[in-house]
């Protein structure tokens, strides 16, 4: 599979490049964020424009040929610094950072004025993106991990804009199926349940290399 990249880089290096790729992905997320709120004059939009302009100008200097990728280090790290939901690097992610316990993996995050779908409330298209990256996610780490093959949301009441806690646990596991259920919360109440089901692709099936097994989820 293309897009999945070995690489060897140092300790050193990898904190380098993390707190780099956290603080101009942080910075852009603000200016979302005071995009979708501003209230200031034309005269203020364009010269927020051409200083915007300026700054993709800048960052073009030097691109990638494509998307991020998934890449492994030779210390056994695994960067999706591109991932839509958990992607160090990208702007549009809340970021989602995930905790696994034994039994259970969590997230608790912040989600503002840019994820909006009805009025104050969380874009229902948001929250399963979430879930579907918290259980997906949740499989790889129970060493079960799969591509979603179906995403079931059942949406129990509306989720605010502001912090939202999710919850995931691997329920069964049938083959080369993984069945994962979670939750969205709010101050201890479930807004909206879901059931996933992972499926390792036939192409990292048998006796693949330990590498494209690893390579299956987006985590
Ligand atoms: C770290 C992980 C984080 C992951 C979070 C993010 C996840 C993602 O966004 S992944 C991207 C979205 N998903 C995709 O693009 C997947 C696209 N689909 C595919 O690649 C394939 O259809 C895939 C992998 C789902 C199924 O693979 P395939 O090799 O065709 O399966 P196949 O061998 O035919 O079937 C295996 C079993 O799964 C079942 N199955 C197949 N497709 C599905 C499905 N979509 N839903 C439910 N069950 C299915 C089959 O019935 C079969 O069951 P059984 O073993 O009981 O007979």
């Amino acid at each position: 599979m293309s897009g999945y990249i070995q690489e060897d880089l140092s300790p050193e290096e990898l904190a380098h490049r993390a707190r780099l790729a956290s603080s101009i992905a942080g910075s852009v997320r603000d200016l979302i964020d005071a995009t979708v709120r501003t209230e200031v004059d034309e005269a203020d939009i364009d010269e927020a424009r051409r200083l915007i302009e300026a700054a993709t100008a800048i960052l073009r200097k030097d691109q990638l040929p494509g998307p991020f990728g998934i890449r492994f280090n030779t210390d056994g790290t695994k960067r999706s610094w591109g991932n839509a939901v958990l992607g160090r690097r990208n702007p549009i992610a809340p970021p989602v950072v995930l905790h696994h316990e034994p039994d259970v993996s969590w997230t608790e995050v912040e989600l503002g004025a840019a994820y909006e779908g009805p009025a104050g409330l969380v874009h229902g298209g948001v929250l399963a993106l979430i879930l579907d990256q918290l259980l997906g996610s949740t499989a790889e780490y129970q060493q079960v991990p799969g591509m979603t093959g179906t995403l079931t949301v059942r949406y129990r009441k509306a989720t605010p804009l502001g912090r939202i806690r999710g919850e995931a646990r691997v329920d069964r596991v049938d083959g080369v199926k993984t069945f994962v259920t979670g939750t969205i919360s709010v101050d201890g109440k479930v807004t909206a349940e879901a059931e996933g089901i992972f499926i390792l692709p036939k192409w990292a099936r048998g006796d693949k290399s330990d590498v494209l097994r690893r390579s299956v989820g987006e985590g």
